[in-house]
């Protein structure tokens, strides 16, 4: 299967975070295992993305698990419908409230592993969890409520 933003309408595919249209954006990509029904994003950050030496700067992170959640309610709405996975578009969700807990400082270099699950879901809305790894260790945890895209918005 590819990518959860790979199926993105292409007016959605712009964000800076995760458009896959968007040449200087991070272009975060999403995997969805619809057995496990848990979600991963890896990326690296680059050495600019730094808080303090060494280490990854917060809006970076908070940018990771906000992409990511909005994909793994994308991936949780798909669920929804008969269509099969590997066919498109997929919902877009926006983003109504994003949490991030940083519980450890977040090394620069390792590749960093987003891990999402469904918490909630209704028909328009789902809560996801995240948890965010570097090198196996958990330095970040976030909880997301993401909306799917009203009616009219773009697309
Ligand atoms: C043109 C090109 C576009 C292009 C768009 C491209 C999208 C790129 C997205 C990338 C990720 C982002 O960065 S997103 C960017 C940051 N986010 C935004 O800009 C979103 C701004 N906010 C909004 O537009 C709005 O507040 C919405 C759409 C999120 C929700 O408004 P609404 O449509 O009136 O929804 P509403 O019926 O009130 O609520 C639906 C459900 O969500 C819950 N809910 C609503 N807000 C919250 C909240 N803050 N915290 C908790 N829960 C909430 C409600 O309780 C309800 O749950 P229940 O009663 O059903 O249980």
């Amino acid at each position: 299967m590819n990518y959860v933003q790979f199926y993105y309408p292409e007016g959605f595919a712009h964000c800076y975070g995760c458009g896959r249209l968007n040449p200087e954006g991070h272009q975060f990509k999403t995997y969805w295992d619809p057995e496990k029904r848990e979600s991963r994003t890896e990326f690296t950050p680059k050495p600019y993305h730094t808080a303090i030496p060494g280490f990854v700067y917060g809006g970076l992170l908070a940018s990771l698990v906000d992409c990511h959640s909005t994909a793994t309610g994308s991936a949780a709405l798909k669920e929804l419908e008969s269509t099969p996975w590997d066919q498109g578009p997929y919902p877009r969700c926006v983003t109504a409230s994003l949490e991030v807990q940083f519980l450890k400082p977040t090394p620069l270099g390792p590749t960093l592993v987003a891990v999402g699950r469904v918490l909630e879901r209704s028909e328009r809305k789902v809560v996801v969890g995240t948890e965010v790894y570097a090198d196996g260790v958990l330095t970040v945890k976030g909880k997301a409520v993401v909306v799917r895209i009203p009616e009219g918005w773009g697309g």
